[in-house]
């Protein structure tokens, strides 16, 4: 059986993880959490999953590829300086990084990247995220995976088309930027609106998510799916088969 060692084991996420993974057919080779040494894990674990925060992020690339150890990475809120360290490490072992393991997400961003490429710049793109009140990044990871797609669809990339949260006189919209929006409270487990404004009509692609499991379900298959592996950076896509 594939033993799943965690890194962020005793957090939200990392406590489903352990939960659920048996009922997918996985075992927990163990957890580290902050303040602990994430190399001996990485040795005896067959594949690593990482929810914990991103400054932990550089230690736990290092211990992977150390021990050749495949690393399934859920954590958000990460740098271009981050996405670098990961290509990096995928050049000597397998790296999946997603901001949402969900079906659901997943299928989603497929969907706003074949709306975003038909209807073309002139529909403005506004991304709105809710999270429950302990969530410390925004936007949300996955908003900007949602965000990076519509900016595909369209030929183009996020960094060059990105507005977050405005605020005080910003002026007119410009055409073709996407924005971000931003709410936090109470125990929302993750909400996302794609929202197509045109002329005289919009359109709404969203997902809400009801139960942190669609995410440990989906990171225990990427890590089934990812163990053993060659090199490599992959995606949630090809994990599901979408
Ligand atoms: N990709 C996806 O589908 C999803 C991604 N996420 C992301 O996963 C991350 C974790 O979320 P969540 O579980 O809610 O957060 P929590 O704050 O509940 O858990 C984070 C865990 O990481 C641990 N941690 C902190 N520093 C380190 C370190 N240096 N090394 C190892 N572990 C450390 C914390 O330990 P301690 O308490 O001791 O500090 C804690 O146990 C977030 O970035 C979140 O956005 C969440 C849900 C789905
Ligand atoms: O912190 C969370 O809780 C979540 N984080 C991920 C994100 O930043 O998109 C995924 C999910 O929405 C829950």
């Amino acid at each position: 059986m594939t033993a799943i060692g965690i890194y962020g084991s005793a957090g939200r996420m990392g406590r489903v993880i352990a939960t659920i993974a048996p009922d997918e057919g996985a075992s927990i080779a163990g957890g580290v959490d902050a303040r602990e040494d994430p190399v001996p894990l990485a040795h005896h674990a067959d594949v690593l999953v990482d929810f914990s925060t991103p400054t932990a992020l550089e230690a736990h690339l290092a211990a992977a590829v150390a021990a050749g150890t495949p690393l399934v990475i859920g954590t958000t809120g990460l740098s271009p300086t981050h996405h670098a360290l990961i290509d990096r490490a995928a050049e000597t072992v397998a790296v999946l990084q997603t901001g949402n393991t969900s079906l659901g997400v997943t299928l989603l961003g497929i969907l706003v990247e074949q709306a975003a490429q038909r209807l073309g710049p002139e529909w403005d793109i506004e991304i709105v995220e809710m999270h429950h009140r302990h969530k410390v990044d925004a936007p949300s990871g996955t908003a900007l995976l949602l965000g990076e797609a519509a900016a595909r669809g369209r030929g183009t990339t996020l960094n060059e088309e990105r507005v977050d949260g405005r605020a005080g006189l910003v002026g007119a919209r410009t055409e073709g930027t996407i924005g971000f929006s931003s709410l936090r409270g109470g125990t929302v487990i993750g909400d996302h609106q794609v929202v197509f404004a045109g002329e005289g009509e919009r359109i709404e692609l969203g997902h809400r998510g009801e139960d942190r499991s669609i995410f440990a379900r989906g990171a225990v298959k990427a890590a089934l799916w990812l163990a053993g592996k060659p090199a490599g950076r992959y995606s949630m896509a090809e994990v599901l088969g979408l």
